[in-house]
């Protein structure tokens, strides 16, 4: 399975506390390739994971995460099925997840994989996995190394799919 695109090298820095919500409609376990990616580069994270049955209700448990257990940043996974009205699910989970992070002044990084992104299972978990692994690489570059990001401003990045590069 293709894993990372790169690796951040983290030392010496204070304990910080990352929140990951995820659903138990998806069908891949992101979070916990999202954990352990955040676990190899930045060992001393404080992780608190909190799951929910589906996308909707990811807003107030992201939320809980950030003003109740003090998370600087949260991660919240999610699988969108392939129906219309999945499809207004997730969109309307989108939107709490915005309002979510313009109540609390905190990122909370949506890492959504639709389920018809990929006509068949085993591209649909490689692709479930990278996007998680290379968001949860994101997150630490935002809390460690935000200069990391800006050096990639505009290189038209894509997670969990090939970079498409820059014009
Ligand atoms: C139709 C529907 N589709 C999805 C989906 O595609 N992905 C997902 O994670 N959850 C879905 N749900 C469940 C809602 O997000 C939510 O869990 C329930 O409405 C209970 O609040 C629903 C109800």
């Amino acid at each position: 399975m293709e894993v990372n695109k790169g690796t951040i090298p983290i030392q010496g820095e204070k304990m910080k506390r990352i929140g990951i919500c995820d659903t138990t409609f998806a069908r891949y376990d992101m979070a916990k390739a999202a954990i352990n990616e955040l676990k190899m580069h930045a060992p001393n994270l404080e992780i608190i994971r909190r799951t929910v049955p589906g996308v909707k209700d990811l807003p107030v448990a992201c939320k809980k995460l950030i003003e109740e257990e003090g998370c600087e940043i949260v991660m919240a996974f999610g699988m969108p099925g392939p129906e219309k009205i999945d499809k207004i699910c997730a969109h309307e989970a989108s939107t709490g997840l915005i309002q979510a992070q313009l109540m609390t002044n905190t990122h909370i990084i949506e890492v959504f994989v639709h389920e018809d992104e990929e006509s068949n299972p085993k591209d649909l978990k490689i692709l479930a996995e990278n996007r998680a692994r290379e968001h949860a690489q994101n997150v630490i570059k935002m809390l460690f190394k935000p200069e990391k990001l800006t050096r990639e401003a505009g290189m038209g990045m894509r997670e969990g799919k090939p970079d498409v590069g820059p014009l």
